[in-house]
């Protein structure tokens, strides 16, 4: 059985379990099960803390996980990273309070605190800076304004906390972050087999189908407002002089496709969400 790290808890949880049950595996009922069998399907689920996935996959005891990139690159694991897996994006970032800082310069002798102290020290470090990281489970935007630290280095995703506590952004982006699938030492089959359906989960997630008529003598103009991924299919209609095209649309652009192929003279334009895809 393939073994597999799934997050129990945190902002990857809920998505990972969503995207795994729309890859046609079966999860655990329970929220307190530790681990799920699906036979049917040959694979193992094991719930464990994100921040300890990299770790159990790292040293084999796990075949693969789903992770965060930031949580890899600070657990020093030897895990490696075989997808992204297109949710959970962040940036993590140095904060100060406003003005406190203009760069990571300023950092040297301070203290930054910070749920993730190897990502920190080694960003510092290839740098040449020598500051002191503090590490903290969790909240760390409370520790400016209760005095255990200078700057945080945190996660951020849309600023609302980072604003809440009085702290300000400074400095270069320590690293983009996102959701990943990692393996280990270990090379089971099924791991190619689990990746080509999560891909299909973010194929299903990410495009729409468009359909619509058109004259087709437009055809070319509509192909340069969407040309698929390979390329649209075009069937003929009774009408004469008029085509049915099939393209995929990525679903953030739906929208304004559909209002650039309507001022093309396109008819009838109609769009699908993806169920499951193998590209
Ligand atoms: N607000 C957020 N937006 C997007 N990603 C986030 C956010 N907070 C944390 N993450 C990402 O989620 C992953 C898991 O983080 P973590 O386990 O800390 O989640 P959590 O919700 O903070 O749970 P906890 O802090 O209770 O352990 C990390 O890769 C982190 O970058
Ligand atoms: O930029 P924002 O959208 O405000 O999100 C960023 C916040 O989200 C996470 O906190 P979480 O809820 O995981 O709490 P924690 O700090 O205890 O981990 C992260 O650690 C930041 O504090
Ligand atoms: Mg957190």
């Amino acid at each position: 059985m393939l073994r597999v790290a799934v997050p129990n808890k945190g902002s990857l949880s809920e998505i990972a379990a969503e995207m795994l049950a729309e890859a046609g595996y079966s999860g655990r009922r329970d929220s307190r099960k530790l681990v799920h069998a699906d036979v049917r399907n040959d694979v193992e689920f094991f719930y464990l803390r994100p921040r300890d996935i990299a770790t159990y996959v790292g040293s084999g005891a796990l075949d693969v996980g789903i992770t965060g990139r930031d949580l890899l690159l600070d657990s020093g694991s030897d895990a490696r990273e075989i997808a992204h897996l297109d949710f959970g994006d962040s940036t993590f970032r140095f904060a100060g309070p406003a003005g406190a800082f203009t760069g990571i310069e300023g950092l040297a002798g301070k203290r930054v605190a910070t749920s993730y102290p190897k990502l920190v020290d080694d960003f510092l470090r290839e740098r040449g800076i020598e500051a002191k990281t503090v590490k903290l489970d969790g909240a760390v935007e409370s520790a400016v304004q209760l005095g255990v630290a200078d700057a945080v280095a945190d996660v951020v995703s849309t600023g609302a906390t980072l604003a809440s506590a009085g702290l300000e952004i400074f400095g270069p982006v320590i690293l983009e972050s996102t959701a990943v699938l990692i393996g280990g030492p270990n090379r089971r089959e099924g791991i190619d087999r689990l990746l080509r359906r999560l891909r299909g989960v973010l194929v299903a997630r990410k495009f729409v189908i468009m359909d619509y008529d058109l004259e087709e003598s437009k055809l070319e103009a509509a192909t340069a407002v969407a040309g698929g991924i390979e390329s649209p299919t075009v069937s003929p209609l009774k009408e004469e002089g008029w085509v049915a095209v099939r393209v995929m649309v990525t679903s953030d652009e739906a929208n304004d496709v559909m209002d650039r192929l309507a001022d093309l003279g396109a008819r009838a334009i109609l769009v699908t969400a993806i169920h499951a895809a193998r590209l």
